[in-house]
């Protein structure tokens, strides 16, 4: 492994497992700790600063931002999704429905019935479904990284069998004739509003667990109780076994979005007999982004979202009504709109979709295979530059990880999130309406990775102090190359 002056790095007398860095760093701790000090002051500053600048869905201090998603989010998924299966995703119309018969009178009307119970049916069981697959289908054993408070978690990966399986029984459903292959997207509202109510139980569960119950060190308040059902009180919850954020963004989640697309598609093969190019390009690449996922697991457990993202509303209502009112949505759209784009865009459209699918994937594992061989590893055939980061745990330990400034890592330090939104992209290109409700997935995702960006900066900044700093002096770009 060669350092950046070309030097034959020596193994650090600490016995640290890890290789010293890239480029041999003549920092001392004493200056880390000095530096950590004035980064950490400085960061708190501008984090605060930059969250509370931000469109208010990641608050710093403000309480207006949770109460506002709190309160205002189940009622826009259920306003929205009404709106992209009933008013063609026309705002002109939404608007005129609102103001006809007044919003009350108008989400009430939108407000799906959940009486025949069929949504709560369809989530028990495929909420049961998977918490027994999860349980009995073998799969690794992996731990994350180390927490804050030193808790290492560990995780079962096998979402990607669970996820085939889950899929098979579906259509095996279908084909015995049990249900009709339309029932998920048909049901898709009261879906929704049902999900609305489970959530909100479920997040207070987690919120007075993680107060009063907790599974690990990384627990507590911050002091507003709004904030903390918002935020989470707990890092990683387990209950009776099973990792929350993990079970419920992984095999819920991720999982029933794969259920929603085949289900879209068999809808529109139901009503019309065949499938328009647009709906099979955009659920063909959803269905793409879903597999590529379960198949990533090992990455995802190892990402902020999973260890540094507390299980709170934000994530949990997030990640189970947010998503599939939002990011569904162009499959939703296009069942009833067969989309006029034609066959040579769709494939252009399809093509282009599942290359930023794959480039997503090859840089979070390049990542991820990096920090595994403990930086013994070429990138893209060379000996790559990296910065060993040291840094301390709650508990004052003083630990370390690699950071990577090779290959996609040293083409800006987020790259991944210009491939992440040319997939959001590709998903609404099939679309082709001039109503811009359907579209909404592709601004949302841009403001979401902006902020995530934006935080993560921040988190590192605190955590790896000047190495962080050498590691953007590095590489300056945060997220587009010679751009920003
Ligand atoms: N479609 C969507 O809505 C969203 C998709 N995503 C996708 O999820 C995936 C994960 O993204 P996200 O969770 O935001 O971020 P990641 O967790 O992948 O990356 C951020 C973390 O990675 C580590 N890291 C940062 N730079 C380096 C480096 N140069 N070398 C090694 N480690 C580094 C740091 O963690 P550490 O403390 O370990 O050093 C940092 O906190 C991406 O593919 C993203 O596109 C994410 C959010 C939303
Ligand atoms: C509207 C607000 C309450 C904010 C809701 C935010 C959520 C919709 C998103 C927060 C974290 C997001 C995700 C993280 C990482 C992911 C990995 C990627 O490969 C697939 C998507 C995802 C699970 C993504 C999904 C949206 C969030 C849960």
């Amino acid at each position: 492994m060669s350092t950046a002056a070309g030097m034959r790095p020596r193994r650090q007398s600490s016995g640290s497992s890890l290789p010293p860095s890239g480029r041999r760093s003549s920092v001392s701790l004493r200056d880390v700790q000095v530096a950590q000090a004035l980064v950490a002051q400085q960061t708190n500053k501008m984090w605060s600063n930059q969250i509370s600048k931000s469109f208010g869905l990641f608050p710093g201090r403000q309480t207006w931002g949770p109460a506002l998603l709190v309160v205002v989010g189940p009622l826009f998924v259920i306003v929205y999704n009404y709106a992209i299966v009933e008013l063609d995703g026309s705002i002109k119309k939404l608007y005129l429905e609102l103001q006809t018969n007044g919003i009350v009178t108008s989400i009430c009307k939108m407000w799906p019935s959940c009486r025949d119970l069929i949504a709560w049916k369809i989530i028990g069981i495929f909420i049961g479904l998977q918490l027994v697959l999860s349980r009995i289908l073998p799969g690794d054993q992996v731990r994350g990284p180390t927490s804050p408070a030193g808790y290492i978690p560990t995780y079962t990966l096998n979402g990607f069998s669970c996820f085939l399986l889950t899929a098979l029984l579906y259509v095996l459903g279908v084909f015995l004739r049990l249900y009709k292959g339309s029932i998920i997207w048909a049901n898709f509202g009261p879906i929704l509003s049902s999900m609305n109510v489970l959530v909100f139980a479920l997040c207070f569960l987690l919120y007075i667990k993680g107060l009063y119950l907790p599974t690990g060190p990384d627990h507590g308040t911050m002091g507003n109780p709004l904030f903390d059902f918002y935020w989470g009180t707990e890092l990683h919850p387990k209950i009776l076994g099973w990792d929350v954020k993990q079970f419920l963004t992984c095999r819920v989640g991720m999982t029933f979005w794969g259920l929603y697309i085949i289900s879209a598609v068999l809808t529109q093969i139901e009503w019309d007999g065949y499938l328009s190019d647009g709906l099979l390009a955009s659920a063909g690449l959803q269905l793409v982004y879903v597999i590529k996922f379960h198949w990533w697991e090992s990455g995802y457990v190892q990402t902020m979202d999973m260890q540094h993202d507390r299980a709170g509303f934000y994530r949990v209502w997030g990640a189970l009504v947010f998503v599939p009112a939002v990011y569904f949505s162009p499959v939703s759209f296009l069942v009833i709109h067969p989309s006029s784009i034609g066959r040579h865009t769709a494939i252009l459209a399809f093509v282009f979709g599942v290359i930023c699918t794959m480039m997503t994937y090859d840089i979070d594992r390049q990542r991820e295979l990096f920090r595994a061989a403990g930086g013994n590893k070429k990138i893209w055939g060379r000996d790559p530059y990296f910065i060993t980061a040291k840094y301390k745990t709650e508990s004052g330990e003083t630990k370390a990880n690699l950071l990577l400034g090779s290959g996609w890592w040293g083409i800006s330090r987020h790259f991944h999130f210009v491939t992440e939104l040319g997939v959001a992209l590709s998903w609404i290109i099939p679309v082709w309406t001039k109503h811009p409700l359907p579209y909404l997935c592709l601004p949302f995702i841009t403001c979401l990775l902006l902020d995530r960006a934006y935080r993560d900066e921040a988190r590192c900044l605190s955590k790896y102090g000047p190495y962080w700093l050498q590691y953007c002096n590095k590489v300056p770009d945060l997220i587009l190359p010679g751009v920003f």
